[in-house]
Parts: structure tokens; sequence; C-alpha cells
């Protein structure tokens, strides 16, 4: 788990004795190997909740923002956190995405059932949550109130109410650097800034489909720019919209490249994202681009075969995985579906192709539109295949799945039913069951 211990240096300096570093080696040497350290009590605690990084990046902000202004603060992913923690901190930050259905992120469920469930005494502690979340979501920001209304329930005393945030609109993240400053922090440059891409070539993947577009947009890569399979390139359009789309490629393939939907809304007009990435850019254009990590979709960790499932566009999140997984010999099985064979077909014939060239170990083409009428989910064929799924995946395997939300919950629901509940939430909790949908 990710962990960050900030010291001030005056205040280390003070404390240097002879007999302080004696002390400091001995609890180094006794406390037991994987022990977070929270024996040491800080002004500040830094939480973040995050299933796409973007509550982890502004956390990590927030404790560099606290550090520079002189304050001892430490970072923690919520899901290594304990009571212990809690209670060394003077003032308990969090930062709280909300995902699904009003649902914790994948590293806040633990939190959730099991440090949640308790009721740690907290009084000499206060706090303030900041909730990231969509309004066009029913149970908007509903987990980072939960977690305001634990800790106050804990006994610890609301800083702030909870400062929600639409969309990461500017305003609100505006207010929580005002509340920064008057806590005592000192404004920090933006680690991973904007940069200028350049949008090399556009080819659209169903010319002759009814369906929206699906594009293929390929920028150069500029000088030192990396990644890893997993990772997210995330875009600024002209209104100051943030959008986030998986890479499709590697760094060795000499380019980036983004399987982007168009997307017309009711009112004829474009999505903001999609709108500027597959129609008003043109060959040569820069955009401001900067790539994120995406710890959440990187490998499973082991050696152990890989069930990968993904659905249009999402083939995106997959492709990067299944060139590095099976340059490891790790066995992939993909599950992929679309529309029609043919009319929006062309991702499905690559993957035939990587199928023959051994790159996969096995192949499943679900089309929702074919000729025949029968249509056909990936879900459906998981179903068909329920067996082979279960001896494939035995206790090692591990599952990916990336594209839209509803066919993830689909999925979920139907390897539950395969699997069992219990491998499928110790696979959660574990790693082993890896998402990313939109
Ligand atoms: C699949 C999915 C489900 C979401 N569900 C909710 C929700 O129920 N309520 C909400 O307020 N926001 C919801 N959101 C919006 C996210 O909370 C928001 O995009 C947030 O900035 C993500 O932060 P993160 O990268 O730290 O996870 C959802 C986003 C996605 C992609």
């Amino acid at each position: 788990m990710i962990e960050l211990v900030n010291h001030d240096p005056l205040r280390l300096s003070l404390a240097a004795g002879a007999g302080v570093l004696w002390l400091f080696m001995s609890a180094a040497i006794l406390w037991p190997k994987g022990r977070k350290g929270s024996a040491e009590t800080v002004d500040a605690l830094i939480l973040s909740a995050s299933q796409t990084g973007q509550a982890e990046e502004l956390a990590r902000h927030t404790q560099k923002t606290l550090a520079a202004g002189g304050l001892t603060t430490r970072y923690v992913s919520i899901g290594a956190v304990d009571a212990a923690d809690l209670q060394n901190a003077k003032l308990i930050l969090c930062v709280a995405s909300t995902t699904g259905v009003g649902d914790a992120p994948d590293d806040g469920r633990v939190f959730e059932k099991a440090l949640m469930a308790t009721t740690p005494h907290l009084s000499a502690q206060s706090f303030a949550v900041l909730a990231l979340g969509d309004r066009s979501y029913e149970d908007f920001c509903a987990f980072g109130h939960r977690i305001d209304d634990w800790l106050k329930a804990c006994g610890a005393t609301a800083k702030k109410p909870v400062l929600e945030v639409d969309d990461l609109d500017a305003t609100a993240l505006k207010t929580w650097e005002n509340y920064l400053a008057e806590w005592g922090g000192s404004h920090v440059e933006e680690s991973n800034p904007f940069a200028p891409w350049t949008l090399n070539a556009r080819a659209r993947l169903n010319p002759d489909s009814p369906a929206a577009g699906l594009f293929r947009i390929d920028f150069t890569v500029p000088e030192g720019a990396s990644w890893q399979a997993g990772d997210l390139a995330e875009i600024l359009t002209p209104d100051g919209h943030r959008r986030d789309y998986s890479i499709a490629t590697l760094p060795e393939e000499g380019r980036l490249s983004l399987f982007v939907r168009e997307v017309i809304k009711d009112d004829g007009s474009r999505g903001v994202g999609s709108g500027l990435l597959t129609h008003a850019l043109n060959p040569a254009d820069t955009v401001p681009m900067r790539l994120k990590s995406h710890k959440g979709f990187h490998a499973p960790a082991g050696q152990g075969p890989v069930l990968l499932i993904a659905a249009g566009s999402g083939l995106a999140g997959l492709r990067p995985h299944l060139i590095a997984l099976a340059a490891q010999g790790r066995p992939c099985w993909l599950v992929y579906g679309e529309r029609h064979p043919v009319n929006d077909g062309a991702l499905s014939r690559d993957m035939q192709a990587w199928q023959t060239q051994g790159r996969l170990k096995r192949l499943d083409l679900a089309f929702s539109r074919p000729d025949d009428g029968v249509k056909r989910y990936v879900q459906d064929v998981l179903d068909h295949r329920a067996e082979a799924v279960r001896d494939y995946l035995g206790a090692e395997g591990a599952v990916m799945v990336c594209g839209g939300l509803d066919m993830g919950r689909a999925v979920e629901a139907t390897l539950r039913r395969i699997m069992g509940e219990t491998w499928l939430d110790a696979a959660l909790t574990g790693g082993h069951y890896r998402r990313d949908l939109y």
C-alpha cells in the first residue's frame, strides 16, 4: 500500500538527540515487519479512497500543501488505515470518491466493512471530508457522506461540512485549497501538469456501422513520456472539463492510442471530451493531456491465468495487458463483445489474429446485433462456459473487466453465480478482480 511520511525538517532537527535516535532505531527494529508505523503522531493524516486515481492525486496534493506549510503529515490509502492511525493524528483529512451506485471505491471496501463497523474513540481528532462525485448519479458523493457521518459518530469534530465536488468542479477545488491555507498549508505547484500532445492520426473503426462511431486516435509520444498497461490519459477540454481515457497501447509501440466512442446527446450536441477527440481536433493539432497511473487497473499480482472481459471501446484498457501478460507467459482468455461481427468487427478481427499468433490462449466473441438476430453479450458467454470459467480461474486466477458500467455489473453478477460470493469477494479484496468501468 502507498504510504508516505513527511517530516518538517525544523521539527526533526530539534528532536535529533542521541537518545531520540536510539529510541527511533529500536522502535524500527522491534516494530513487526509490515506494520504501518501508526505509533507516530502527526499533525495531519491524509486518506484517499479512489477508484481511478483522482481522489488519490488530490490527497497527495493535500499532503504536499500541508507539509509545505510546516505540518507533519502522513498519507495512507484508506485500505491500509487502522484505528490507531486515526487516533495518532490531530487532523484527519479524507478525500473520497464514490463509485458504482453510491459505493465505496475498491480500496475503501474493506475500510467500510471492517473499520466503519466499529466506533473507535476519536474525540481528540478534528476532520474534514473532500467528497468527489458526479451529480448525474443519484447517490451523489454518497461514500464521502458515509465517512463524514461515521467520523462524527466516533466523536471527531468536523472542521467543515462535507465539501462535495461535482465532476472535479474547479470552484469546489479552489475552496479546498482555501481550507488548506486556513489549516496551515502553503501553495505547491502541480506535480503532473498538462502538456500539449499532438494528434497524429484518427481512424473510424466502424465506418459501415449504424452505431455511434468508434475511433482510434493516435498521438505522437513526446520524448521521455512513459506509462504502463492499465494507465489513463486525461485530457483538458477548452471549457475546463477533464476526461479520462484508457490508453490502448504500450510505449514500445511508439504511439499512444485511444479508442473513443462518439457521444451525441438528445439535443444533438456532442460529449465534451469525445467531441473534441473524434471530431474537433485534426491531425497536427494539440490537446492538453497528461498520463495518470491507474494502480487499481495494473496487472494482478502472481503468475496465475487471467480472464479478460471487455465490450466495445473497453478493449482499450485490456489491449496493453494482453501484450504484457502474454510476454510474461501468463495465460490470457479474452471474452470480447461488440455489436455486429462485420460492421463493428475491426477490433475483434485484430484479436482473432492475436489468437492465431498464440498471444491469446482462448478467445470468445459475443455480438449483440448479429445477422441471425440472436443477441449475445459477454456475460452470456461466461454463463454458457461456466464450467470452463471455474476450471480456468481455479484458486489462482484473476479477472480484469473494462467497458461500460452496465456490462461491468452484469459480468460481476454472472461471475458471482459461477465462482461463488466467497471467491469473488476475496478476489476483489485481494486485487484479483480488477475493473475499469465508465
Ligand atoms: C463507474 C462509475 C460510477 C460512479 N458512481 C458514482 C456515484 O454513485 N455517485 C457519485 O457521486 N459519483 C459517481 N461517480 C463519479 C466519480 O465519483 C467521480 O468521477 C470521481 O471524480 C472519481 O474519482 P476517483 O478517480 O478518485 O475514483 C462514478 C464514476 C464512475 C466511473
